[in-house]
């Protein structure tokens, strides 16, 4: 079922939780509404359920205006991050809730209810779970049980709100890569609401970024990290470096460090340089195109990457600084803490003073040098 935002909008008394914003949805997508506290995920998903009332615009399901219909009406699941077990109900008794309660034109008879729950139950994989009690569940157990009672009754469309968020890392690991498989099998449409990154980005077809109440970005995940289109959203999306420059003579210059602006073409200014950690190469020696000294403060070679964590050497961040290196790269030229060590940007985003949208993409020419650290 696609959905259909058009204008939405919402107060809370004088305060302004959403302002007026429209979002396409398309049947079979999974999109994440990712933010900080209090930007208003949790708002529009409730809006999207019918559990809150817009103050402006329309919602389509398909092609039925559902704005005015009752959330009972609008055939949708909820999984919310503290389950929401009935406590005195066995595994079985929740999941066969939603279809127990339907009015009697729509309720499955007593037969085909137990046949749903059993095969809602091997679906989560929890069959031999059917005759405990929530209390005797573990938390990711409890949530495949949620999930299994929100899809019970069929919805159309599965609501989310932070489903993961109560759950250790591992644990969210594997249900995140479990209900984007049964959400690829079943075909629902699924809107999911998250502060965290990374979860996100792996689980989303699109990710809806959002911040005071507005939507920032909306994109596949790889071309939000690829291109991320304001300050707000490179903040947010982490692993980025940034350089504050005074521009002259075609350089950003901050005290002792300085880059070199890559097109002499391209009118630039004084503003902030956005380098992301892996478009960053460690030298042994300022290049023609920056000098930008750096500190080792730590080496961190666990993972895909060896993350290296650096502090700017007589001259202003405002943050510590980060190189995504590959192993191989760092077993050819090893950097170990206290060593100094001279940044070159290979891409970057610039976004000039006052200016907090759509910032110039930067690339520099590739230079052959190896680093000598
Ligand atoms: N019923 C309400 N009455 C008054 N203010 C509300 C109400 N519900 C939400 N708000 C306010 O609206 C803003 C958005 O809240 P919302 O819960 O949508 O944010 P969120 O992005 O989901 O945050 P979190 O990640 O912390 O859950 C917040 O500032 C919140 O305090």
């Amino acid at each position: 079922m696609s959905i259909r935002l058009d204008n939405i909008s919402k107060t809370f008394g004088k305060f302004q939780a959403l302002s007026p914003m429209s979002l396409n949805i398309d049947e079979g997508e999974m999109i994440g509404l990712l933010g900080p506290s209090g930007s208003g995920k949790t708002t529009l998903l409730r809006i999207i359920a019918g559990l809150e009332g817009a103050d402006s615009g329309n919602i389509k399901f398909g092609e039925r205006d559902v704005t005015n219909i009752h959330v009972r009406d609008r055939h949708v699941g909820f999984v919310f991050q503290n389950y929401a077990l009935f406590r005195h109900m066995t595994v079985a008794d929740n999941v066969a809730f939603g279809l127990e309660v339907m009015d009697s034109k729509h309720r499955p008879d007593k037969a085909e209810i137990q046949r749903r729950v059993r095969h809602l139950l091997e679906m989560v994989q929890l069959e031999h779970l059917a005759n405990r009690f929530p209390a005797q569940l573990s938390g990711g157990q409890k949530q495949r049980i949620a999930l299994a009672r929100a899809l019970a009754t069929k919805p159309d469309v599965l609501l989310l709100d932070e489903p993961f968020g109560a759950l250790d890392a591992k644990v969210r690991k594997e249900l995140r890569r479990w209900l984007r498989g049964l959400h690829d099998e079943l075909g629902f449409t699924s809107v999911f609401v998250t502060h965290d990154q990374e979860e996100a980005l792996e689980l989303s077809d699109r990710v809806v970024v959002m911040s005071n109440g507005r939507i920032e970005q909306v994109d596949e995940p790889a071309a939000l990290y690829a291109q991320p289109n304001s300050r707000f959203v490179f903040d947010f999306l982490g692993n980025v470096n940034v350089f504050e420059g005074q521009f002259e003579q075609g350089r950003w210059y901050n005290d002792q460090a300085w880059v070199q602006a890559p097109n002499k073409e391209q009118a630039l200014g004084s503003g902030q340089l956005y380098v992301r950690s892996h478009e960053l190469a460690l030298r042994s020696e300022p290049t023609q195109q920056a000098a930008l000294p750096l500190k080792v403060i730590a080496v961190n070679p666990i993972g895909a990457e060896v993350r290296v964590e650096l502090a700017p050497y007589e001259w202003q961040s405002e943050q510590i600084w980060e190189a995504d290196l590959s192993h191989g790269d760092y077993h050819r030229h090893p950097v170990k803490r206290g060593d100094i060590v001279y940044a070159e940007p290979q891409a970057g985003y610039f976004f000039r003073d006052g200016v907090d949208q759509a910032p110039e993409s930067l690339q520099w020419t590739p230079v052959q040098q190896g680093l000598h650290a």
